[in-house]
Order: structure tokens, then C-alpha cells, then sequence
């Protein structure tokens, strides 16, 4: 069977129901490690892997009716982030029904080529009678690929929306690990610095080629305590070996030091559970390198 992946923008007013959908494809909450603004164009709001592939959800913050000239360029960025997808999940609430926020964002699918879902979400509050009229509406405004009526809280439907994802998305590598649900600016910000202190404690031992990918970032029930499992990839196996070192004596001081930076940068304790692995040629994959965050590469 083929292996498709893509990655699938969320878009919709607030409230809509985007962290509900995630919750319940995705499976499990989705560790979010802070409520600081996001500045990056694209955040990832959850990935969905089985066997027939690899969801990657994105957020498109900055959708809305610009109030001033740098709303504006927000609004022109997510517009280009918006190309840049494999599709477009518009969610819209059954229950408010259509609104200008609506419109406006139609407004702009209408400049970008990338297939667009309408999924009306909270079906389990309204009538089945009301819903045909609401989705008509809809369609005068915007030739959606699909329809597709959820309730995202109850579950229902959810399945067909994830097999609808699929029949869409090109075939393609999981470009995270399947046990992977989220990712976040903190967590590249983390695997950079693991990747600075192998660089400096290495020096020229290890080559600019390690790279160092945050698997798992999951905050402890004490609330006080963060989980990272990080994953630091190197070409050869010769390279692992120096990564670490004597009785592991490298690993402990890249850990060290990094521990002590990611707690100043999150403001909690931290364990770190770093992890050495040996990836050949991993500069030429075009999957690893979206994962070690290079973005899209020609
Ligand atoms: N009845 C019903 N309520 C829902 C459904 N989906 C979401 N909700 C409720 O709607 C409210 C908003 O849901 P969220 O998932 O937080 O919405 P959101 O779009 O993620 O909001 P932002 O992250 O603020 O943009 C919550 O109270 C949810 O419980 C649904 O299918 N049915």
C-alpha cells in the first residue's frame, strides 16, 4: 500500500472547535508548554500517523480582519503559508452559522490554489434539517472539494474527515517519528541548543553534519517538571562514539549543559533524556531534513 503524508492547514474562527478536532484525531492531548504568542508562520498543531501515512496539521494564526497596517502583513504571510500546504481544513460552526469572519477568510481561499474542506463542526447542536441550508450557503460562496459535517467533541464523523485527508494528500515519507502528536517553536528552540553544546564541547570532532530532533516534550504531573527526549543524529558510527564518549561521560556534559540552558529558557526544572543514533546520509533525505527543520528543500 502506498505511504501518503502532507501537511493540512487549520483554519477557522475562534472557538470553532480546532483544538477539540485535534484532541480527538490526534488521540491524545496535545502538550502545549506555553500560551505565548506564536511568532512562526506555520505552527503544528498535531500529527496524525497509521499505516496509510501522516497527517501533519498546521495552524495558520493571522486569518482574520486585519485592524491595522501589521495585521495586514499577517494576514498576507498566512496567506502564503496557505500555498504552501496540501490542504485546507476551513472549520466552521454549524450552531453560530455563517459570519463576516467567515466571509473574509473565503474571501482570501479564493486567491490560493491549495483544495479546501469546508467541515462544519458542532453538528451535535443543531438540527440535521438546518444543516443543508447552512452548507448551501456555504458553496455559493466557495467550490469546496469537500463537505464534510462533524462533531469534533463526540467524535463523530471525525474517521471520514481523516479518510477524506487521505484520498487527498500525495504520497509521501512520515516526516516524524509515529509517536510524535506535536511540535512547537520551544521544541526546535531546545534542539538547537542540544546542537550548540555537542558543537562546543566537540569542537572539531563532530562536523557541522549532527543534528538533534526533540522527540518528546511532555510537561509532568507536578506541573513543575518537563519530560524531553531528544534524539541527537549522527552520520557515522564512529561519530556516536565521540558523542558518547568514555562511559558516556560526553553525553552527560552535552546533557548538562544543555538541562541547565532549556530550564532558564522555560522557567522549569527539566529531565532531559538525550538519545545517540546514527542516521548515513541523512543530509540528503529530503524527509529527514524537513524533520531537523530545514523546511522545504529543493
Ligand atoms: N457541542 C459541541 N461543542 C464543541 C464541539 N467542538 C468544540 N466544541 C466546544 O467549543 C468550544 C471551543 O472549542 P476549541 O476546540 O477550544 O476551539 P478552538 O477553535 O481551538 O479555539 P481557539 O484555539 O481559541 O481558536 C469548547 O467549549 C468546545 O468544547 C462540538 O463538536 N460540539
Amino acid at each position: 500500500m502506498s505511504h501518503k503524508s502532507g501537511f493540512v492547514a487549520l483554519i477557522g474562527r475562534p472557538n470553532v472547535g480546532k483544538s477539540t478536532l485535534m484532541n480527538h484525531v490526534v488521540g491524545r492531548k496535545v502538550a502545549i508548554m506555553s500560551d505565548k504568542p506564536q511568532t512562526t508562520r506555520n505552527r503544528i498543531r498535531g500529527i496524525f500517523t497509521d499505516e496509510r501515512g501522516q497527517i501533519v496539521f498546521l495552524d495558520t494564526p493571522g486569518i482574520h480582519k486585519p485592524k491595522s497596517k501589521l495585521g495586514e502583513h499577517l494576514v498576507q504571510t498566512a496567506r502564503a503559508a496557505l500555498e504552501e500546504v496540501d490542504l485546507i481544513l476551513l472549520l466552521v460552526d454549524a450552531e453560530e452559522g455563517m459570519g463576516p469572519g467567515d466571509r473574509f477568510i473565503i474571501e482570501h481561499l479564493k486567491q490560493v490554489e491549495t483544495p479546501v474542506f469546508l467541515v462544519v463542526n458542532k453538528i451535535d447542536r443543531v438540527h440535521p434539517d438546518a444543516l443543508l441550508p447552512l452548507i448551501d450557503s456555504y458553496r455559493r460562496l466557495y467550490s469546496f472539494k469537500e463537505v464534510v459535517p462533524i462533531s469534533a467533541l463526540q467524535g463523530n464523523n471525525t474517521g471520514t474527515l481523516v479518510d477524506l485527508i487521505f484520498r487527498e494528500l500525495p504520497e509521501g515519507p512520515a516526516y516524524y517519528p509515529a509517536d510524535q502528536v506535536t511540535d512547537s517553536p520551544e521544541q526546535f528552540i531546545v534542539a538547537e541548543l542540544i546542537r550548540e553544546k555537542v558543537l562546543f564541547l566537540t569542537r572539531e570532532e563532530i562536523p557541522h553534519s549532527v543534528a538533534v530532533v526533540v522527540e518528546e516534550m511532555i510537561p509532568r504531573q507536578d506541573r513543575e517538571t518537563v519530560y524531553i527526549r531528544a534524539t541527537i543524529y549522527a552520520e557515522r558510527p564512529s561519530q556516536k562514539g565521540i558523542l558518547i564518549g568514555k562511559r558516556g561521560a560526553m553525553l552527560k556534559e552535552v546533557g548538562r549543559l544543555a538541562r541547565e540552558e532549556i530550564e532558564r529558557l522555560l522557567g522549569n526544572k527539566v529531565y532531559l533524556d538525550l538519545w545517540v543514533k546514527v542516521k548515513k546520509d541523512w543530509r540528503n533525505e529530503e524527509a529527514y531534513l524537513r524533520r531537523f527543520g530545514y523546511g522545504d528543500v529543493e
